[in-house]
């Protein structure tokens, strides 16, 4: 049984009425719930968990458990997730070719549905403050195939100052004083006191005005939390509309497991019944909020100043014919998906990696870049190696140099950094699979034995 601090019981007692307040407490005691998405950016094949309980109201969602040791993790065709997490992303309705950030994006599970929604077009710049949660949004963004993707690891200040009026769309996760995520992970009970929801409610507003600082006119905001709190939830949004004149938009989420948000906990804001909540006592998944927001203003102001900036595209950093060469003899050999077709006109080399942007900036960035769209390889001494990613992207499409690894055993020694003998014609580079899922590559040589290129930070 939770032990949840008087304080905290006695607020929710107040706000939801004992009734309802006890429904919640109990429903905290039991299990949380567990979902995981499926990739559609990937190539499709079946996966070997049931489909038969699907998340509500979210595509390819599913009720069930999955691990990280499970090949359709290794090579991203699934993605565990809170159910009621998937929701901010959902809601954001984002198209294809839209420029969008996820400001508070580790581990990844909201930006890799983002990206889903992008389909590789457009950009999206993923960012986290935490340089180790950083990485592993690196990780996450890379093994879902991602193309389009800008991963920085900077603070909100700093981004608003190099992309100002820039974003299409912006979620803002929230960091929050997680009381949704309280049966999920005990330890944060520990954390909580009225003065920490207080303390996050201004954190919350102080990543907010760097974010409205990005966002073009007209475009949208979605702001999220894991928390129950209205100081982090409905005050905050209606702190937007008061601030920034920013006006909340319909969901279109109607179910009835899911709530709304309460316009008597936001100083009477009519509109916040747009907002949604999850309860854990509705069933739906673990506690949420989240709200879409527009930002006033026109569309055409922002084109404008697109035009402006075209004029100083770079293009020093181009890689040399004789470098082309090299990059195609490998990457030629195998399918590329529309976005890296012509790679030749867009890759860029830094430090002999070669790789497409997601975007090209036009002086020094002072950024600190962990990933800029999908880097191609190496070039070493008259030879160029295919980088990880490159593995992961290729896996969107079907391809014919794969070796598909024979059994567990062999997947598990790949995984380990094993090399593995393989009957095949195949030489050269080629991506390896295991059920078919790529995930990585692989070099055969004359002598039948596939050499390993499983990047040494991912083996277990
Ligand atoms: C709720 S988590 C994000 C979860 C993520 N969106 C997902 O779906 O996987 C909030 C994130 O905000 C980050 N954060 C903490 N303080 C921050 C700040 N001052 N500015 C920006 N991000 C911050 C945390 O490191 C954390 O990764």
């Amino acid at each position: 049984m939770l032990n949840l601090p008087k304080d905290f019981k006695d607020k929710y007692r107040d706000l939801l009425g004992d009734e309802q307040a006890e429904k919640m407490f109990s429903a905290m005691d039991e299990n949380s719930k567990k979902a995981f998405r499926v990739n559609t950016l990937k190539n499709k094949t079946p996966i070997s968990y049931s489909l038969d309980n699907p998340v509500p109201e979210i595509d390819h969602a599913y009720y069930g458990e999955i691990s990280g040791e499970d090949s359709e993790w290794v090579s991203g065709y699934v993605y565990s997730q809170d159910p009621a997490a998937m929701f901010p992303a959902a809601i954001s309705t984002v198209k294809t070719g839209e420029k969008v950030l996820d400001l508070c994006a580790a581990p990844g599970g909201k930006t890799t549905a983002l990206g889903e929604q992008l389909k590789n077009k457009g950009l999206l710049v993923a960012n986290e403050i935490s340089v180790s949660r950083a990485r592993i949004l690196r990780e996450n963004v890379e093994r879902w195939g991602i193309s389009n993707a800008l991963v920085t690891n900077e603070t909100p200040e700093n981004l608003a100052e190099a992309f100002p009026d820039f974003f299409d769309v912006i979620l803002v996760d929230a960091p929050c004083s997680g009381e949704g995520m309280f049966r999920k992970n005990p330890e944060a009970i520990d954390y909580w006191s009225q003065t920490y929801v207080l303390t996050c409610a201004q954190r919350q507003k102080m990543i907010l005005n760097e974010a409205v600082k990005m966002l073009r006119p007209g475009g949208r905001l979605i702001y999220s939390t894991c928390t129950f709190a209205p100081e982090e939830d409905e005050k905050i949004v209606d702190w937007l509309t008061k601030e920034y004149d920013f006006s909340i938009l319909d969901s279109h989420i109607k179910d009835d497991r899911i709530s709304t948000g309460r316009s008597d906990w936001g100083n009477d804001n009519p509109d916040l019944v747009k907002t949604l909540r999850f309860w854990p006592q509705d069933g739906v998944g673990e506690g949420q909020f989240a709200a879409i927001l527009q930002k006033p203003g026109k569309v055409e102001e922002a084109t404008k100043k697109k035009r402006k900036n075209k004029k100083n595209k770079r293009d020093t950093l181009r890689l040399t014919k004789n470098e082309q060469e090299l990059v195609g003899q490998v990457i030629d050999k195998f399918k590329l998906p529309e976005e890296l077709v012509d790679w030749r006109k867009k890759a860029l080399v830094s430090n002999d990696h070669v790789f497409v942007p997601a975007i090209e900036f036009t002086g020094k960035t002072k950024l600190h870049i962990l990933n800029n769209g999908v880097e191609l390889g190496v070039l070493k001494k008259k030879r160029f190696e295919p980088g990880h990613q490159l593995a992961e992207v290729l896996g969107q499409v079907k391809q014919e140099r794969v070796i598909d690894l024979a059994d567990d055993k062999e997947y598990q020694d790949y995984l380990h950094g094993e090399t593995i003998r393989v009957k095949s014609d195949l030489r050269g580079f080629v991506l390896v699979s295991y059920k078919n899922m790529i995930f990585s590559f692989g070099k055969i040589a004359g002598n039948q034995v596939l050499k390993n290129f499983y990047p040494k930070g991912l083996r277990k």
